[in-house]
């Protein structure tokens, strides 16, 4: 039992309330046992807080996952589970929505017995054994609660974490609020978990995160322009995979492979680098052992330097060094090693998949899969399909994506996909916000009071800030070569800020070298410090190039790189990339720190009102003209014109033809 109908919360509710009938099973004088196979989540398992007892198949997983959905257990569940584990251990469960597997669920005492037989025929058994047993103490409202003596002080904790983890969220502060009332009376208890649902129930954040559970189911039922989609294509089975290219993303992506149980050909073409991908994915795959508490076969890896494994893969996966002509070459030698069936994938996050099709014998059975850092734990995936990839290597590498334990979200090649064609206005507004007088960490300051997990500066910090110079590099924007751009500096016809490009060069390139846009204790340090040198960077750029500094608020640093990543979200719907906007907010949420309590990006621009998105665009227009990105695309004039309809409805208003596929 999932737990309440989900879909019901926007509709009338129909049928016997929850709470009153959990209640009379309990006060029954009949022993009641729930029998848990599969899942007991959210209101089920809040059921079966209310019988007697409670037997559980030991794969039975158990939570209460409301936080996810804006919302708490309020069918007695923060009344009940303090009563039963404990305090630390109830608002742990509940703050994190985490599932416990039934041994864990037996270890905290949320469950009387785990069975590897029918759970069903061991409860019936039980409950005979049990018949004449009194059922006062296993009611488990009457029990006082276990109050520790720093119970304030677990509280206070508590309520800190759930400030910290939630960004913003109110949901997460509710659940603490709710189980603290659980030192009073039950009655009472229920009172205030009544009272706090009531509060959230109807909360914006509710919506937009129930928006998010169903997004992240929507986007499995992918579609291709040709008309090749989920239910008419059929995955293939993978048996063997390969990585090809153990730097911090190849070892991420064989880690997450072996998780799954698939065998796997991790190689590379220098000993050195193999050994020490050896090391690093053999320490990772040990502590998922240990964390997991599961038997994992570390044999299902074999680290080579040899090609003739390759050949009894099914799928590879590249994860070489980003760079076309290196990978256009891998891929032709790719052709000749597999057989000819083996599905051709790269890792790339933003090269032009069709140029790499077009240089293997086989371009229908190549497409991306495009991990993101680090891989092992980053819940998204973005499968590039190309004009030529069939509707099979589409369904395999999306099935792999959910075997993987992913949301897989299929994309149409462009350059830089769906996540890093947003992100480029989004970082490129960032830097004009220097120029004009911000530091680091004012913007990051704004962008993370507004909930994004990290502000852009830090987060370029974190992933390098010369990868995105190789990409202007490559695009010819900056380097050897290419003439400095007029006061202010521009490239191509545009403007364009070359502060990123002046920073690399003094080889500050972020958390690696120890600084960036901000300052490490050393290399690889993770506490970013504002840097005076880089202030003084700042202030110098501006002088030389004569221009002022104003003071710029936090809502300008909001509107003008969030609008800017929205608008391009636009043109990436005009475009058909994606089949509907829920792929742009399911890729912001899951894989770049969008606080999901505003739905994603798109969700949220429909939420401030798409007239009041392009009205602040049209007027950033008007004062830097010289931007592009700041132009209001053409489907955000058009919905505002058609009266801004809810974001299900936007695809239609999209021109025949439009599509650059
Ligand atoms: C269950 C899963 C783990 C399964 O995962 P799996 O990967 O196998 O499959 P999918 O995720 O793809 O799901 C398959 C399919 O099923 C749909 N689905 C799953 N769960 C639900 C659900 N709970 N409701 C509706 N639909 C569900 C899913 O969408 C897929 O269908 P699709 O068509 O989209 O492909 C996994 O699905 C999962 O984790 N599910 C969610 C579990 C969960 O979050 N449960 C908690 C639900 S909330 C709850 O239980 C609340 C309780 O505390 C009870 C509260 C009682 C009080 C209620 C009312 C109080 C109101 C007070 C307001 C007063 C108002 C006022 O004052 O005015």
């Amino acid at each position: 039992m999932s737990g309440a109908d989900i879909r019901e919360f926007s509709r009338p509710m129909t049928g016997p309330a929850l709470v009153p009938l959990i209640d009379a099973i309990e006060a029954g004088e009949k022993p009641v046992v729930a029998a848990i196979e599969g899942m007991a989540l959210g209101g089920g398992l809040e059921l079966a807080l209310g019988c007697h007892y409670r037997i559980a198949h030991s794969k039975a997983q158990l939570g209460l996952p409301e936080v996810t959905l804006g919302l708490i257990p309020a069918a007695g569940g923060t009344q009940r589970l303090p009563r039963l584990i404990g305090f630390p251990a109830a608002l742990d469960m509940i703050i994190t929505g985490r599932r416990v597997s039934a041994g864990d669920a037996l270890k905290l005492g949320i469950v009387d017995q785990v069975t590897e037989r029918n759970a069903g025929e061991v409860a019936v058994a039980f409950a005979r054994s049990v018949v004449d047993c009194p059922l006062v103490s296993r009611r488990l409202s009457t029990w006082p609660p276990l109050c520790p003596a720093d119970l304030d002080n677990i509280l206070q904790m508590a309520l800190a974490r759930a400030w910290q983890r939630g960004r913003g969220a109110l949901a997460p502060v509710a659940c603490v609020q709710a189980v603290q009332a659980a030192r009073l009376p039950y009655s009472q208890g229920m009172q205030q978990e009544q009272k706090l649902m009531s509060m959230l129930f109807a909360s914006p954040q509710a919506r937009a995160l129930q928006y998010c559970f169903f997004s992240q189911r929507a986007v499995g039922k992918w579609s291709m322009p040709n008309g090749a989609c989920w239910d008419n294509s059929t995955a293939r089975p993978i048996r063997k995979a390969a990585v090809i290219g153990l730097g911090t993303m190849g070892r991420g992506i064989a880690v997450c492979l072996v998780l799954a149980g698939i065998p796997v050909i991790a190689m590379e073409t220098d000993e050195k680098q193999l050994e020490a991908a050896r090391r690093v994915v053999m320490a990772l795959l040990e502590k998922e052992v240990q964390k997991l508490a599961v038997g994992l076969h570390l044999g299902l890896i074999h680290f080579t330097l040899e090609q003739r494994y390759l050949r009894e893969v099914d799928l590879v996966i590249e994860a070489v060094f980003e760079d076309l002509a290196l990978k256009k070459q891998l891929f032709a030698e790719l052709s000749s090693v597999c057989h000819p069936d083996t599905l051709l994938c790269t890792n790339t996050s933003q090269l032009d998949v069709d140029q790499l099709a077009t240089a293997t014998s086989r371009p229908d059975l190549v497409v991306g899969m495009h991990f993101f850092a680090p891989a092992n734990k980053i819940k998204l995936l973005e499968v590039v399909f190309t004009s030529r990839s069939s509707p099979e290597a589409v369904a395999t590498a999306m099935q792999l994506g959910k075997w993987l334990g992913k949301v897989s979200v299929a994309v149409a090649n462009c350059p830089g996909f769906v996540g890093n064609r947003m992100l480029r206005p989004y970082v490129e507004q960032a830097g004009f916000l220097l120029e004009e007088g911000a530091t680091p960490e004012q913007v990051d300051s704004a962008l993370e009071h507004f909930g994004l997990a990290m502000g852009v500066f830090r987060m370029s910090d974190l992933s390098g800030l010369d990868v995105g110079w190789r990409v202007r590099k490559a695009a010819g924007l900056t380097g050897p070569g290419v003439p400095q751009g007029q006061l202010l500096q521009t490239q191509q016809g545009y403007r364009y800020s070359p502060l990123a490009d002046l920073i690399c060069q003094k080889g500050r390139l972020g958390q690696k070298t120890g600084c960036g846009w901000y300052l490490y204790e050393g290399p690889g340090g993770h506490m970013a410090r504002p840097d005076p040198w880089v202030h003084a960077f700042l202030e110098e750029y501006r002088r030389v190039h004569g221009l002022q500094p104003r003071s710029i608020g936090q809502q300008e640093v909001l509107e003008r790189c969030l609008f800017a990543l929205i608008n391009e979200g636009f043109r990436v719907l005009e475009d058909r990339i994606v089949m509907d906007p829920v792929a742009l907010d399911v890729i912001y949420v899951l894989g770049y720190g969008w606080p999901a309590h505003t739905g994603g990006p798109m969700y949220y621009a429909g939420e401030v009102g798409l007239p009041r998105v392009l009205g602040r665009l049209e007027y950033y227009q008007r004062v830097h003209p010289d931007i592009p990105h700041l132009r209001p695309s053409a489907l955000l004039r058009q919905l505002v014109a058609k009266g801004s309809p809810p974001i299900h409805k936007w695809m239609w208003h999209i021109e025949e033809g439009s599509s650059r596929l």
